[in-house]
């Protein structure tokens, strides 16, 4: 008899028992993340959710290398890093657009520090500005443009160095519903083209639904994983798939685990 081992695949992400503490002057360090741990699989969409300070900016950020972990690691591709580095890109909900810049030079803008020779860089930008449907708008400055608008170029940004990975922190907050409506397609069918793994921090459980194959619910700070859901909706989804009656229980679900720890944290408070 023959034995077969099969090879566990490498989490694209590995967050190993991450605990954080913020150094506050003259008073007690606040512990914004206790000993966190998660995988995410190579092109997995994993939304971040939970009340507002537990932590998720912070997770994000110490993923993408910005922050340093007061104990615990980040594994990428199951090396142990610290820094950002160029298999990750970061998306804002303050689109954080070099104002000075025209569309076209901000998406370049990453492209050029990366060392992409110039020839090259307009040909990536035109596919991305083809696939966030910005042709027209390229030699347009930021504040000529509607937050949607600015929204889909700090996506471009990201998406043109081609990372593998996609940290996204509230992107579509600052946006109207119809808008983050329409994002949220274009992120479908983003990432159902390129599969990239996704960590996407979002305060909205219908978009958490939408977008995700799994749901990591945080407890209130310190933040911890209280819950992972699992969100076994049909792939691709459109605007159909907010009808199906499996989202709508997801939704309803998460709120009211979410409900029930505002309601407690407030009660303690
Ligand atoms: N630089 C910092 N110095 C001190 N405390 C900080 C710092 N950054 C964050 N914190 C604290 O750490 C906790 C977690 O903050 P974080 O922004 O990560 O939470 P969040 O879940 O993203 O919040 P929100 O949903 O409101 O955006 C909060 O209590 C916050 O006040």
């Amino acid at each position: 008899m023959t034995t077969q081992t099969i090879a566990k695949p490498v989490p694209a992400i590995e967050v190993a028992g991450v605990t954080k503490d913020y150094a506050v002057s003259g008073m007690e360090p606040t512990r914004a993340l206790d000993e966190v741990s998660l995988d995410i699989q190579p092109g997995e969409f994993v939304s971040l959710i939970g009340p507002s300070g537990c932590g998720k900016t912070t997770l994000l950020r110490i993923i993408d290398g910005l922050e340093p972990t007061t104990s615990g690691q980040i594994l990428i591709d199951g090396t142990v890093t610290a820094a950002p580095g160029p298999e990750r890109a970061m998306v804002f909900q303050s689109f954080a657009l070099l104002p000075w810049r025209t569309v076209r030079e901000n998406i370049e803008f990453g492209l050029s520090v990366r060392g992409v020779a110039k020839g090259e860089r307009g040909e990536i930008v035109d596919r991305y500005v083809s696939m966030i449907g910005l042709n027209g708008f390229e030699d347009r400055y930021p504040d000529q443009l509607s937050g949607g608008m600015q929204q889909r170029v700090g996506l471009a940004r990201a998406l043109a160095v081609n990372p593998q990975i996609l940290l996204m922190d509230e992107p579509f907050g600052a946006l109207d519903a119809q808008t983050r409506h329409l994002l949220q397609l274009d992120l479908e069918r983003i990432w159902q083209d390129g599969k990239k793994s996704v960590v996407f921090v979002t305060h909205d459980m219908d978009e958490a639904v939408f977008l995700s194959d799994r749901i990591v619910i945080m407890s209130p700070r310190p933040g911890r994983i209280q819950e992972i859901i699992e969100v076994d909706l049909p792939r691709p989804r459109s605007d159909d798939s907010r009808r199906d009656p499996r989202f709508l229980e997801l939704s309803a679900y998460v709120w009211e685990q979410l409900k029930s720890m505002i309601v407690r944290d407030g009660a303690q408070g």
